[in-house]
């Protein structure tokens, strides 16, 4: 929870929950903090894979992030209040023309660089690849992937409207002023909150700026 407070008071407006290890029922009640905390802040808990879990704490202020392989946009929209935000992962700008086709709010394009969060399946993206992405983006564009302080210029001037960070929270010092944002452009799209997580936690919480509903 400090993590979490940490990168609301940075400037967060989007926290995900992505806990690859425990059981839903294990989640709940952290979900449901991380839940409040959001509500209080007027920010919103991303819930990753789990459908029923966001249904089960939401519905306001609490959405889903799905994968390719996860449940399809339709299917999970069948388990969520109506209204709920729904975002989905994408490699290929055709498969973001997909995923809102499919209906997703927004869309998200990694990795944009080289990360050790989770195993890289392909080389990293990069900006130039996120233009192409933001080409084929009619719904907000969420650019994930190895994301810092350092990089995350390109990144923004390429076009993405969030920004998603783990290990750039988890590796910052806890100094007050790195907690703060690390990047501001405009202050009511683009926004990257810098926290603190422990490298150990199985529990990955992602900070990022703000993806509004479908439009
Ligand atoms: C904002 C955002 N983008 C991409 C992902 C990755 O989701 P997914 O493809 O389902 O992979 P896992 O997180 O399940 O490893 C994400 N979680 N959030
Ligand atoms: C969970 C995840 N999904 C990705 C994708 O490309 O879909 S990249 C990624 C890891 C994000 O963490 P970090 O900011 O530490 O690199």
């Amino acid at each position: 929870m400090e993590i979490a407070r940490a990168a609301i008071n940075g400037g967060a407006r989007m926290l995900q929950l992505r806990d690859k290890l425990r059981d839903k029922g294990e989640q709940l009640p952290l979900a449901t903090v991380l839940r409040d905390l959001c509500a209080a802040n007027d920010a919103l808990l991303i819930i990753n894979d789990h459908a029923d879990l966001a249904a089960a704490i939401g519905p306001d202020h609490v959405g889903l992030h799905v994968g390719q392989t996860d449940l399809p946009v339709a299917e999970a929209r069948k388990i969520l209040a109506p209204g709920q935000v729904l975002g989905r992962s994408n490699r290929d700008p055709d498969l973001i023309i997909e995923s809102q086709q499919m209906g997703a709010d927004h869309v998200a394009f990694g990795a944009m660089y080289t990360t050790t969060t989770k195993p890289m399946i392909r080389n990293p993206q990069g900006p130039e690849r996120l233009k192409q992405a933001r080409a084929a983006a009619q719904v907000p564009l969420v650019a994930i992937g190895g994301i810092t302080a350092a990089n995350v210029g390109p990144v923004v001037e390429a076009g993405a409207d969030a920004i998603c960070v783990t290990a750039a929270v988890g590796s910052a010092p806890r100094s007050r002023s790195r907690r703060r944002c690390a990047y501001r452009r405009d202050s009511s799209r683009r926004r990257t909150g810098l926290g603190r997580i422990p490298d150990a936690n199985p529990l990955q919480l992602k900070a990022g700026g703000h993806v509004g509903r479908r439009r």
